[in-house]
């Protein structure tokens, strides 16, 4: 590692075996700390991933005036406000290089007698806001965005708000938490309708904080319906693995040879666990144990053994549910025999980098053939022989911690390693993820 630029060389590898556990998932970790703040009296959470992009979210809560205290590790409690209690924060609420707090808080906050700016990375700086500004404004907020909608800008709440029907023009579960944690403060009933559903674990978290919200299936959408102003009942919250971190080692021991490895107590929710089924139609070997269900969430252990892959056609209604794993099975494809093809991923674009753009640039620079389209990459892959590499080139990541650890893992199955320019950002989801994939292939 060197220390300045924090870049590092991810060397071939032995075979992943054994077994681990990934931290808590973020998505979750996230609403466990906001609805915590809402509810009335004291949340504890076990398994709270303690990754920069939550800890951002728990200083806003902190900033807003919400008790929010680390017991031990991943072991939090939260002394909430009540719903509308938020107080006004003394300082911009500080977002770093996370997409959810920044829209899940804005929402939070629009349906206060808040007055905040809101600021964040370089990354953040470049993501779309409108697509929360939209409808926050429709209930009332008034935003002061910085060119093209984006960060910084400034947040002046609505009190009272007034209840939206909002169907949702992308599909994002941002954009559906904002308007619900709007909804909370607000009088009435908010409806979001929902045409591609999208991960629930907001609507699961709110109904476990015993918040009145229905979900109903009308003409092909999702309806979801929150009555606001009833008050949130504090919770004991386990928070499972999160699958999207445990996707990087699902696609690892899938392609070194020899791999055995079993990676415990894995968030399995079907709104996230697209991946698995994607890498199983590809030929993987994923073998789910002890299936369960944990917080309302199901859960299991993941047996995963090496297999060849073969290059497929994803089917693009498959995006919403593995839309972060797209950047690690772009390396599974490159490895696959044959050609892989994805499409209908325009939202990559708009992520922590322009993750089509970025990982086409660098599987290219380590000798992957790769052609990008306006909606996805189609990857020809080597059938199993290990990448070239990168002996003298950096492969940039752009602050964006997915495709820093998705070329960590190409650089197991390359034969040169694959040098990734800048690991840090990887501190926002996975803090442990470089000693855990040492620990597993020594
Ligand atoms: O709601 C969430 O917790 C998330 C939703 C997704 O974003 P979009 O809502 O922009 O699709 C996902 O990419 C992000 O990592 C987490
Ligand atoms: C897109 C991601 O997160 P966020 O939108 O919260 O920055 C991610 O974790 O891959």
């Amino acid at each position: 590692m060197n220390a300045e630029t924090a870049s590092y060389r991810f060397a071939p590898s032995g075979p992943l075996r054994g077994a681990t556990a990934v931290p808590g998932d973020k998505s979750i970790s996230h609403r466990s700390l906001i609805l915590g703040a809402c509810a009335v009296g004291e949340t504890r959470i076990a398994g709270l991933l303690e990754g920069q992009d939550v800890l951002a979210t728990a200083a806003a809560m902190r900033a807003m005036g919400a008790d929010v205290e680390r017991l031990g590790e991943g072991e939090w409690r939260v002394h909430g406000l009540g719903i509308g209690g938020l107080l006004q924060p003394e300082a911009a609420i500080d977002c770093g290089n996370s997409g959810t707090s920044a829209r899940l808080l804005m929402g939070l906050v629009a349906s206060h007698g808040i007055t905040t700016s809101f600021v964040g990375d370089a990354s953040l700086s470049k993501r779309p806001m409108g697509r929360v500004i939209e409808p926050l404004s429709l209930m009332g907020a008034s935003f002061t965005p910085s060119p093209g909608g984006r960060f910084p800008l400034m947040l002046e709440g609505a009190h009272p708000a007034v209840p939206i029907s909002y169907r949702l023009p992308v599909a994002s579960a941002q954009v559906k938490s904002a308007v619900l944690l709007a909804g909370l403060n607000t009088p009435g009933i908010t409806t979001v309708i929902e045409p591609v559903p999208t991960r629930d674990h907001s609507e699961r978290m709110l109904r476990g904080f015993g918040a009145q919200l229905e979900v109903a299936e009308e003409d092909g959408a999702r309806v979801i319906r929150l009555t606001g102003q009833t008050d949130l009942q504090p919770q004991d919250i386990v928070v499972p693995g999160d699958p999207s971190s445990a996707a990087f080692f699902m696609v690892a021991a899938t392609l070194v040879e020899g791999s055995d490895l079993t990676i415990r107590n894995v968030g399995m929710n079907p709104t996230r666990a697209g991946v698995v089924g994607v890498l199983r139609a590809m030929g993987a070997n994923i073998e789910e144990i002890d299936a369960r269900e944990v917080g309302g969430e199901p859960v299991a252990d993941l047996r995963v053994r090496h297999a060849p892959l073969t290059g497929i056609a994803v089917d693009p209604t498959v995006a919403p549910s593995m839309i972060d794993e797209f950047p690690v099975l772009f390396v599974a494809a490159a490895l696959a025999q044959g050609t892989t093809v994805t499409r209908g991923l325009e939202e990559l674009r708009v992520k922590e980098s322009d993750r089509l753009a970025t990982m086409a640039a660098a599987l290219e620079a380590v000798g992957a053939r790769v052609e990008e389209n306006e909606d996805g990459l189609t990857i020809h892959g080597t059938g199993g022989e290990p990448l070239r590499g990168s002996a003298n080139a950096r492969v940039k990541t752009h602050l964006d911690h997915r495709i820093a650890m998705s070329m960590a893992v190409a650089g197991l199955v390359s034969r040169d390693g694959v040098e990734v320019d800048d690991t840090s950002p990887i501190a926002t989801s996975f803090p442990n993820f470089m000693p855990l994939l040492d620990e597993v292939t020594r």
